[in-house]
């Protein structure tokens, strides 16, 4: 399963957990102003905005699993099985397949308003990208740096863009579900509880933390869904960018799934295989992974955007253990 947020302590984070049994070699991938992106059913992008974000390099084609571009719009495709559908080619519409659909968004929106207008002409059209890579059933969550955010679903009567309000995303229910989940949590408080129970029973808070203990601990994404926007909405914010990319990681590795506790084959678990957060405003993109929890940055500033072929980094995936004596 997978995580998802923006997270607008001062500037605007947004990124994911991506959590699998399986890795494909992504790695960090900037995509400048003139790679020509083409499209299967739509004409090419010669010019458009660079983006960086985590992708496969896929014969020179970039498959972008979550991004986010110069203007800083962010957007991340999650698992959403069961649910999510893909349409037959339609005339009149913009015709996009599912693993075309964020370089389509990124490289011609700078706002969730820019985006709106373009998703009213999409149609996610059921196209894979070759035989061996079959389209993937996602859902995706779209934010612009003034936080806000939406949610795409494609479900089998049609699509939906739904305005999101707390800014994260995991994988099923269906979106307004999971939202709707939330009423079940309106009690959980970072605060000690106050006794509602019976004024007759004495209760002495023998513990510290007693007001989010019925805060779902579970793997499963609605309980990842209430974990998530619990601790965003009540994680600290701070002036200082290295403080907020702290507490934004905290917050991500607070739903990350540890090996051996989510089994979806005889002898494979789905884990947290990379954590990223791209600052918006700012255009600097920073992960961790399973195995190197060190903080990795990559400032798409540093590039020249202006160019025309893919600039990509390995992901930085073993740790360092710093010895004190
Ligand atoms: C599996 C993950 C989503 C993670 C998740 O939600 N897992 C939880 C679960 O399995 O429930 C998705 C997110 C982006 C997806 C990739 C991107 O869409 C790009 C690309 C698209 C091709 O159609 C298929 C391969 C390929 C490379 C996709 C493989 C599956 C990915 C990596």
């Amino acid at each position: 399963m997978c995580t998802s947020i923006v997270f607008s302590p001062k500037d605007h984070y947004f990124g994911r957990n991506l959590d699998l049994e399986i890795t494909f070699g992504q790695q960090v991938v900037i995509t400048p102003r003139n790679y020509d992106f083409k499209f299967r059913k739509m004409p090419e992008l010669k010019q458009h905005y660079a983006m960086v974000g985590i992708a496969l390099n896929a014969g020179g084609y970039p498959l972008y699993f979550d991004a986010a571009n110069e203007k800083g719009l962010g957007m991340a495709g999650l698992n959403y099985p069961g649910n999510a559908t893909y349409y037959d080619v339609k005339d009149g519409k913009d015709n996009v397949a599912s693993f075309e659909f964020i370089p389509w968004i990124l490289g011609q929106c700078a706002t969730i308003e820019e985006a709106k207008k373009l998703l009213a002409k999409i149609n996610i059209a059921d196209i894979n990208f070759s035989e061996k890579m079959v389209a993937s059933k996602l859902h995706w969550l779209i934010a612009d740096k003034t936080g806000t955010s939406i949610v795409v679903e494609t479900d089998k009567d049609g699509m939906h863009v739904y305005d999101n309000p707390v800014g994260c995303l995991t994988n099923n229910p269906q979106f307004p579900k999971q939202l709707f989940n939330l009423n079940n949590y309106a009690d959980v408080s970072a605060a000690m509880p106050k006794n509602n129970f019976s004024d007759q029973v004495k209760m002495d808070g023998y513990s510290r933390g007693l007001g989010s203990r019925n805060l779902p601990g579970g793997m499963d994404s609605e309980s990842r869904f209430v974990r998530v926007a619990f601790n965003k909405f009540n994680a600290p914010t701070s002036d200082s960018e290295e403080e907020n990319v702290d507490t934004y990681f905290h917050i991500l590795h607070s739903v990350e799934q540890q090996k051996g506790l989510d089994q979806v084959g005889p002898d494979a678990f789905e884990y947290t295989i990379y954590s990223d957060g791209i600052n918006l405003d700012k255009g600097i993109f920073y992960y961790t992974t399973y195995t190197n929890k060190q903080i990795n940055v990559v400032d798409m500033n540093k590039e020249d955007l202006d160019s025309s072929d893919l600039i990509t980094y390995d992901m930085l995936t073993k740790g360092k253990f710093n010895h004190q004596n």
